[in-house]
């Protein structure tokens, strides 16, 4: 097995991916499908916010089609302009003199893209569903229960769930065989990484799928057992936990931890900046749920009355134009 890892482990991503997956088989059940192996064409992505806007637009540049779901006008609203927003730096590069061919590629790309409030019309051709909605158990569930009863009996449903186990969220429907998740990065454009979760209930042709998927997305997909924050957040969370009681200790500013994990240890943005990015309500949800869940030390995931009380008052973060720091209405740093 070990010769075999140090083989895999010098091949390029994407094919890492099939080795780990027929070797990771060997931990899970191989159940075969019920239902054709499927080619993934069709994607519905349920929320339209930070992650499921991304989602949306990565799959619309790479030619999917891809309708967007949330719960009302407003909020469909928000996420073409967090994509339209984000389309104009990416055709900017890609056509840097062009400003026709830049407006050409921003409009074949929405349109492929179509937003609905209506769930089950919206999954009625789904190959694949992606759920980015709030993180919270139960209304996941309650959102998978009901898109099992109409969906296609081939459709693979999938999480982009941070912090929440997989196999709970899937056991909401009939269909854990081609339940799996994928756990993309924010922001869903610049980062290449999607961890694809299998439980022990995917099946090997579903998990094959989601990984075809990441590929044809043009991400590096790694494969991760369902265990509390697959890998990045299993090791975020504490190193973002303990940076908060530095502040809470008072043996360092929020802006001088920041400064020091930039410099010293060459991260792109520090813990407070990157948890303004990431959300503040999303953040509070991910460590009040593993406290709940009591599968990883207590201590790790103890209440810090700072992040309890930003996000009480509201403060989000970028996407409430204040958190750890104050921002400009478009979510750039005052
Ligand atoms: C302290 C509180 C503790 C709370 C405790 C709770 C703990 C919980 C922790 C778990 C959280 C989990 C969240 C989730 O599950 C997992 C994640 O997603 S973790 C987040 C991962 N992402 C990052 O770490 C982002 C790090 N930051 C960066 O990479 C960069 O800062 C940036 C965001 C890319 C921005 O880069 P900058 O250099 O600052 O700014 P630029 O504007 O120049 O952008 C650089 C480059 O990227 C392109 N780009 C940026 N954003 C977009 C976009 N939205 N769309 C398209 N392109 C974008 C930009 O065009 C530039 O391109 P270039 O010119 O360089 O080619
Ligand atoms: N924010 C991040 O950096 C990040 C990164 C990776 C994964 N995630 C995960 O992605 C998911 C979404 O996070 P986010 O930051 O995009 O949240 P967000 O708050 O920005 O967006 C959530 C969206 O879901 C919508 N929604 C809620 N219930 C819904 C329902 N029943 N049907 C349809 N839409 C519904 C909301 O209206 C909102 O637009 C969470 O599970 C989170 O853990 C977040």
């Amino acid at each position: 097995m070990l010769s075999a890892v140090r083989r895999v482990a010098t091949a390029n991503p994407a094919s890492l991916m099939r080795p780990l997956a027929s070797m990771a088989s060997s931990a899970f059940s191989t159940s075969t499908y019920a239902y054709a192996p499927i080619n993934v064409k069709n994607i519905t992505v349920f929320g339209s916010g930070l992650m499921g806007a991304g989602i949306v637009q990565v799959a619309a540049q790479n030619n999917f089609n891809v309708t967007m779901v949330d719960l009302n006008p407003d909020a469909l609203k928000k996420g073409q302009d967090i994509i339209t927003s984000s389309l104009k730096r990416v055709a900017k590069k890609k056509f840097p003199e062009d400003a026709n061919q830049q407006k050409q590629f921003i409009d074949k790309t929405m349109a492929q893209i179509k937003t609905s409030t209506d769930s089950e019309e919206s999954s009625k051709d789904a190959d694949l569903i992606i759920e980015a909605i709030v993180e919270n158990l139960k209304t996941k569930q309650q959102l998978f229960s009901m898109l099992d009863k109409v969906a296609p009996e081939h459709t693979l449903f999938c999480s982009n769930t941070s912090s929440l186990p997989i196999a709970e969220i899937a056991k909401a429907t009939e269909r854990t065989d081609r339940f799996g998740g994928l756990h993309f990065f924010n922001p869903v454009p610049q980062m290449k990484l999607v961890e694809v979760i299998r439980t022990e209930s995917t099946s090997q042709d579903s998990f094959d799928a989601l990984v075809d998927v990441c590929n044809r997305m043009k991400k590096t997909p790694v494969s991760c057992k369902d265990t509390p924050g697959f890998i990045v957040n299993r090791l975020l969370v504490p190193y973002m936990m303990e940076s908060l009681r530095i502040v809470e200790r008072g043996e360092a500013s929020p802006q001088d931890v920041d400064i020091a994990m930039k410099l010293g240890a060459g991260f792109p943005m520090g813990p407070f900046e990157l948890a303004d990015f990431v959300g503040l309500d999303t953040m509070k949800f991910i460590v009040d749920g593993w406290r709940k869940e009591g599968k990883i030390d207590a201590n790790l995931v103890a209440p810090v009355k700072l992040l309890d009380e930003l996000v009480a008052q509201g403060n989000l973060g970028r996407k409430s134009g204040q958190g750890f720091y104050p921002y400009n209405g478009v979510g750039g740093k005052k």
